[in-house]
Parts: structure tokens; sequence; C-alpha cells
């Protein structure tokens, strides 16, 4: 069972000392914050908010972050400064799934987001499902009617997952993941304007993927977790397929239109959905285990 300050005996500085790791870390690298949102994502619709996506490639554990989901996803040499703190003032304790979903948490109010009240007490997976992370996750170019059954088989309506996806009011996308909406013809569906400076920041259909070729997702407020993600789509300025399926599909269109109206309207569903997201099916009591390094399973 997860519950509200979980650690307040077992470790009562815990969600403190989380939250002034994931400050520094954004003082000196803003894009963090954007990582930890993401990781709650990739995380927690892959079994559960159990921090399998931390575990590293060794022998017998094939890393969920060699999945062509996971491309573009940075930072997680930060995810051990954090776990390094909180094992120092609290050994053996605190689990990398809670520092998944408190990071993420602590990220959206640096980023101007909503301010959550977050559950804890999740267990570490003793396994990483790197198979199952393409049946589980979305890809950019879904159909609207794939993306809201993944989201509704784990508990997620389709008012909290058009919420979701305001997420990419922040952050990047390569061009990777654009270019088959620009080459060899453009998208009928995108802002002509907008697809004219994509393919400037895009500049060829097969770009190399070693040069770091990315566009800004929200290009008025990229830092800023706020409701200009639904301004932009509604303008067929979504810079992924299902950004801009999001805008039209009659099943998400007019929720769509009330989170571009009303930002307080979209912090309010955007916190209810996070709070669901982050909830999923968790690891509690003896299941798991609390890993001392998030990137190994523990030794037995
Ligand atoms: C249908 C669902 C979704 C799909 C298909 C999707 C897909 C993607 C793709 C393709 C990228 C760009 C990767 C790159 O080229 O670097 C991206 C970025 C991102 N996504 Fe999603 N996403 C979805 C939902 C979500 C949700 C629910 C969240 C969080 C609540 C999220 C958070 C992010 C963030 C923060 C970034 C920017 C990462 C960065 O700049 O480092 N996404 N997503
Ligand atoms: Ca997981
Ligand atoms: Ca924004």
């Amino acid at each position: 069972q997860l519950e509200l300050n979980y650690y307040s005996k077992s470790c009562p500085k815990a969600e403190e000392i989380i939250k002034e790791q994931v400050t520094q870390l954004y003082n000196k690298h803003g894009n963090t914050a954007v990582s930890w949102v993401r990781n709650l994502f990739h995380d927690c619709v892959v079994k559960s908010c159990d921090a399998s996506l931390l575990l590293a490639t060794v022998s017998d554990v094939v890393s969920e972050q060699t999945s062509d989901r996971s491309f573009g996803m940075r930072n997680f040499k930060y995810v051990n400064t954090i776990k390094a703190a909180v094992e120092k003032e609290c050994p053996f304790t605190v689990s990398c799934a809670d520092i998944v979903a408190l990071s993420a948490r602590d990220a959206i109010a640096l980023l101007g987001g909503p301010s959550i009240e977050m559950k804890t007490g999740r267990k570490d997976s003793k396994e990483s499902y790197a198979m199952e992370v393409e049946d589980l996750i979305p890809n950019h170019n879904d159909s609207m009617s794939s993306v809201l059954s993944r989201f509704q088989a784990i508990g997620i309506d389709v008012e909290a997952t058009v919420a979701l996806l305001g997420a990419h009011s922040v952050g990047r996308v390569h061009c990777k993941n654009l270019v088959h909406r620009l080459y060899p013809t453009i998208d009928s569906t995108l802002d002509p304007a907008h697809a004219e400076y994509l393919r400037r920041r895009c500049p060829t259909p097969n770009p190399d993927p070693k040069a770091v070729l990315y566009s800004r997702n929200d290009l008025k407020t990229p830092m800023i977790i706020d409701n200009n993600y639904y301004k932009n789509i509604l303008q067929h300025k979504g810079l992924l397929t299902v950004d801009e399926e999001l805008a039209t599909d009659p099943r998400t269109a007019s929720y769509v239109q009330k989170m571009a109206n009303d930002n307080e309207y979209f912090n309010q569903q955007f916190s209810r959905a996070i709070i669901l997201l982050s909830e999923t099916n968790p690891l509690t009591g003896d299941e798991g285990e609390i890993r001392k390094d998030c990137r190994y399973l523990n030794a037995n």
C-alpha cells in the first residue's frame, strides 16, 4: 500500500534530500528536470513505477534504455547523484522507484507546473522488461485509438491522457522522429510555416544518428510545463504525429480546447493524471527490493 510520507519514520529527510538534489541539478543542467518527467512515463508504463527503467545492461540484464522507444533519453547518470545523497543519510531505505516518482514531482514544480502531493512506498523491480517496452510504450506515430487503449489499460482515462501529453510543453524531439513528416513531402496536417522551420532544423531526410539534430517542442515556453502545448497543437505545430492527432481526434479535441483555454484546469488535470500514472500497479511490502545502486539488482 502506498502512503503519504512513507519514509517519515525510517528516513524523515528523504523527500527533502531528493528535492534538494533535484533543485541543484536543475540549477546546473536545467534539462535534467525534463528528463525526470519523461522517466516517470517510461518507467511507470512498463509494469509499474518500479525503477525497471534504471537497470543498466550487464551480464544477464538488457536495459530498457536500449529500446528504440527510449531514443533521446538522457541524464540517467544524475539519478545516481540523487540516490547517493539519499543512501548517505539512510542506507538501503529509500527505493529507486520512489526516487523516479519524487524526482518527477519535484521537477514538475521547478518547471512551473503544479505542486503535486505524492504517495511513496514503492519497491524496485528484480528484473528489466526490455523485451516488453515496445508493446507498452506508444510510438510517435501510433494511432490515437492505440494510444488511448494503452493508457486505458493502466487506468488512465481519456482526459488524463490528454493532460499527460502536456509534458510535451517542454523538451525536444530529434529529427529521427520528425523527418517522416517533412520528407519527401510535407505532412499536409502540419502548419506550413512551422514545417519550413522544422526543415531548417532537420535539413536532410536521413539524419546522421550521431549528429544531435533536434527541435524544441515549444518555442514559446520551452522550459515551462504549461498549456502552451495545447495552443501549439491547435495551430498544427505539434511535432509528433500523436501530438497532431490529439488536437483533431473527436475523442480528445474538446479536452485539448479546454486545456488550451485554461492553464488552471490543465494543472488540475495534469496533477490528477501524474498521480494515476505514478500509482499504477506498484510493488509494495515484501515485493521487489530496495536497490543499493539504481543501475544494478542487489547481489543475493
Ligand atoms: C502517446 C504517448 C507518447 C509518445 C508517443 C511520446 C513520444 C515521445 C518522443 C518520440 C519524444 C522525443 C524523443 C527524442 O526524439 O528525443 C518524446 C519526448 C518527451 N516526452 Fe513523450 N511521448 C508520449 C507521452 C509522454 C508522456 C505521458 C510524458 C510525461 C508525462 C512524456 C514526456 C516527454 C518529455 C518530457 C520529452 C522531452 C525529453 C527531452 O527533451 O529530453 N511523453 N516523447
Ligand atoms: Ca517500470
Ligand atoms: Ca511550455
